[in-house]
């Protein structure tokens, strides 16, 4: 078990399995989401006025702006003037530059913020990785995952070259302090003496975080702005190990400075959640047990592990999708109203639902993995056939489980996750089924199925953005026929612009704690 006298070292990390909800809190800092543990330093959102347009400035409860903590002022702050921000660069470093995440997904975000003019003026990225490339290199590595948006392609390959000239690249290992240190150098050249607020992606897996973070901390941060450290998932196995990981990188990092994300928060149909729900009158007054069956959270891949079976096998679907994004999409749409929509009341809201949750048993889950077959005379490998993935091995690739929440709202009321991977559709879904009409005049006219007569309401994440409601109506003619017709906000035709990916408003809340979102509008 590890104790808070352990070394904070990665091999010294001993992850225990068990559910770790109930150490940690989250934060939303206007437009995404964080967790932190309990006892972390609180937020407050102050509203001010400058240069006649209406801002929101976070503070944190130490009374500095957050986006001027410095790792070397030990978390206290120096407030930041409006003319230092001119004078200001942001370097950003993708620790684990050559992995899956980082090409997929990180670069690519950084990109179309760039395009959309949402990274400051002075910026520069920076790849960190142990293979060995040079700058041309990350360029074309990355070059061929960057793209415009759908409706904006004017300039495209303009910006790109723009774009990849401010991208550089440094290799090194992880856990030597000597190679962040030329990386120091590196960044310091290209900030050139100006204020250099510092932001590092950790794209690794997790058994390296504390050894990056003490590098980081040690060697590479910042001494006259901001560095903050961006982790995902996951965050631990269990309470003790995610402790344990916050332990260790509270030697190196004050709160303020870590921000741990969920890219499922950042995703367009769950930030919607609840504004569909709040700003509506007609759904807040049928939002619990008295109107809703069950409510249903579905992920499903299409697609397996694929290479990632290293990680994946020592974490499982449970760890990788359910506990992080559903379990965060499920006390989204639990929660009671929030006072206020400011961090610390809305991660206030979803404690209580996380608390009042009955501990799951054995006997509500069914756990599954992925066999091997042959459609369309393609073949498909089974979980164990991928080279990454240890032999033999039963960790699951499906889960299914319904939970429960013992309050007033939502007594008896199943909430059912279901995630897969290689199954045959990719999809997210929220899906909620409301019970059947009392004393139904119609029920003739549905026959003996009467589930096919309820209402349902789905958001449907991705893909194909869409909120639609399944109602019963008459079928146009003399008779009486009913039918079920979907009244549906179809996002792509009511919003033809392209949906920007959860990545880029994370990364973009990370450096600006949302300062510019709150400037537009
Ligand atoms: N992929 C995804 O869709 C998502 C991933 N995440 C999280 O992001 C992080 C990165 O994920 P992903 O990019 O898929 O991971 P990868 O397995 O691709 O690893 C990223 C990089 O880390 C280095 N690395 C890999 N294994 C080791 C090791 N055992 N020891 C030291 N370095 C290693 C490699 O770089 P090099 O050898 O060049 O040093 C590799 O390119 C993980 O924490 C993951 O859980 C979160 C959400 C989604
Ligand atoms: O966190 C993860 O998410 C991805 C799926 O993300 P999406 O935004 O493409 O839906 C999943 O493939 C991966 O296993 C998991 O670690």
């Amino acid at each position: 078990m590890a104790t808070n006298s352990s070394p904070c070292s990665s091999s010294s990390t001993n992850f225990l399995p068990s559910s770790y909800i109930k150490n940690e809190k989250t934060v939303l800092f206007s437009r995404f989401v964080v967790t932190v543990p309990r006892k972390s330093t609180g937020v407050t959102q102050i509203h001010s006025r400058v240069q006649g347009r209406k801002c929101s400035h976070i503070k944190s409860s130490n009374g500095h702006p957050l986006n001027a903590v410095s790792l070397k002022d030990d978390g206290k702050g120096i407030p930041v003037s409006e003319a230092e921000k001119e004078e200001s660069t942001l370097s950003i470093t993708v620790v684990g530059a050559s992995g899956d995440l980082a090409k997929k997904k990180i670069f690519p975000a950084l990109f179309a913020l760039f395009y959309e003019d949402w990274l400051p003026e002075n910026f520069t990225v920076f790849g960190y990785a142990r293979t060995k490339l040079n700058d041309e290199e990350l360029r074309n590595m990355i070059s061929g995952t960057l793209t415009c948006r759908v409706n904006q392609r004017e300039n495209c390959e303009d910006k790109m070259d723009q774009f990849l000239k401010r991208c550089f690249y440094h290799a090194g290992q992880y856990d030597s302090e000597g190679d962040f240190s030329e990386l120091d150098s590196k960044l310091k050249e290209k900030e050139a003496g100006k204020v250099s607020n510092r932001l590092f992606y950790l794209s690794i897996p997790p058994n390296i975080f504390v050894d990056v973070v003490r590098s980081v901390g040690l060697r590479a941060s910042s001494l006259n702005g901001w560095t903050r450290v961006i982790v995902e998932k996951p965050f631990g196995r269990d309470s003790e190990s995610s402790g344990e990981l916050t332990r260790c990188l509270k030697q190196y990092l004050t709160e303020d400075q870590i921000f741990r994300i969920d890219h499922y928060l950042g995703k367009e149909l769950v930030e919607n959640l609840s504004v569909l729900r709040f700003s509506n009158l007609v759904f807040e007054p049928l939002w619990s047990r008295d109107y809703i069956r069950n409510v249903q959270l579905i992920f499903s891949e299409d697609f397996g592990t694929e290479g990632r079976g290293g990680y994946f096998d020592n974490y499982g679907i449970i760890r990788d999708i359910m506990q992080n994004h559903l379990l965060q999409i499920l006390a989204l749409f639990a929660m009671e109203t929030p006072v206020s929509l400011d961090a610390e009341d809305v991660r206030n809201e979803k404690v209580k639902v996380l608390r009042s949750m009955k501990p799951l048993k054995l006997g509500d889950v069914i756990v599954g993995q992925y066999k091997g077959h042959s459609k369309s005379g393609r073949s498909h490998p089974a979980y164990t056939d991928d080279p990454t993935v240890p032999k033999g091995s039963l960790t699951p690739t499906f889960a299914a489980a319904a939970l429960f929440i013992n309050n007033a709202r939502w007594d008896g009321v199943p909430f059912l996750m279901k995630a897969g991977k290689a199954l045959h559709t990719r999809r997210a879904e929220i899906r909620v089924q409301f019970r059947h009409v009392p004393g139904n005049l119609y029920k003739r006219n549905f026959g003996t199925d009467l589930d096919m007569a309820t209402n349902e309401l789905v958001l449907r994440v991705q893909p194909d953005e869409a909120i639609y409601l399944r109602i019963n109506n008459k079928v146009p003619g003399l008779g009486m026929r009913l039918d079920r017709s979907d009244l549906n906000l179809l996002y792509s035709a009511r919003y033809p612009r392209e949906i920007p990916d959860a990545y880029e408003r994370l990364l973009f809340g990370c450096h600006s704690r949302g300062e510019k979102v709150v400037y537009q509008k």
